[in-house]
């Protein structure tokens, strides 16, 4: 589907997100899913069709990358009947964790995950709620595949296509999965 057809088959839910210029830095523009959260049958509409999107026997787990992709990550575990790993931002993992540092669209982070959480050779669905320059989930996706996974697919609720990350995803042998396209920044 191209990503005008994506965009006229979910206007609905597009109209949902609201867009908030220069935060958290002049010259960003926030797409800011909080709003279709707000919305009970926007998000349960979202968490449909994502799970739509994908076969549940092509995933043994989905990992929820911190925070906001938690709450994508939760509903579509409950929709496809499969477990969840965190990947959470830096120390706030008890047990022993392997952890990664990379760049955001504006600043750099880490995320950590408790080693022996995936096993080798798990499929392992990515999930966050926007993919933007890529960064986050690149990030998610070493440090998944540094325990053996394989993760070949990652599924969001928004991509902004022109800041690069759909392409680095496809490169880096990720299939991005996604409902809504915002073009331009
Ligand atoms: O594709 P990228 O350029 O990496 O950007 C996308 C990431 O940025 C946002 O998270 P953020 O780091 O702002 O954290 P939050 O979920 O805690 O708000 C978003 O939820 C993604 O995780
Ligand atoms: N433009 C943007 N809007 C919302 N979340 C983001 N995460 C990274 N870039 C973003």
């Amino acid at each position: 589907m191209t990503d005008a057809d994506l965009t006229a088959r979910n206007a609905d839910l597009k109209a949902l997100i609201r867009t908030i210029p220069d935060y958290p830095i002049p010259g960003i523009q926030f797409r800011d899913v909080s709003t279709l959260l707000l919305d009970g049958a926007g998000f349960r509409a979202t968490i449909d069709r994502l799970a739509a999107m994908i076969e549940a026997e092509e995933v043994d787990l989905i990992a929820g990358i911190e925070a906001r992709g938690f709450i994508v990550a939760a509903a579509l575990s409950y929709a496809l009947g499969k477990g969840k790993v965190m990947l959470r931002k830096k120390s706030k993992l008890p047990g022993a964790t392997v952890g990664i540092d990379y760049a955001l669209e504006y600043g750099t982070d880490r995320i950590e995950m408790h080693l022996g959480a995936v096993k080798a050779g798990q499929r392992v669905l990515l999930v966050d709620d926007l993919l933007a320059t890529g960064g986050t989930a690149l990030a998610g996706a070493a440090l998944l595949r540094g325990q053996g996974a394989i993760v070949d697919k990652a599924m969001f609720i928004v991509d902004l296509p022109d800041l690069g990350g759909a392409q680095r995803l496809t490169e880096a042998g990720i299939e991005p999965i996604t409902l809504l396209v915002f073009a331009g920044h």
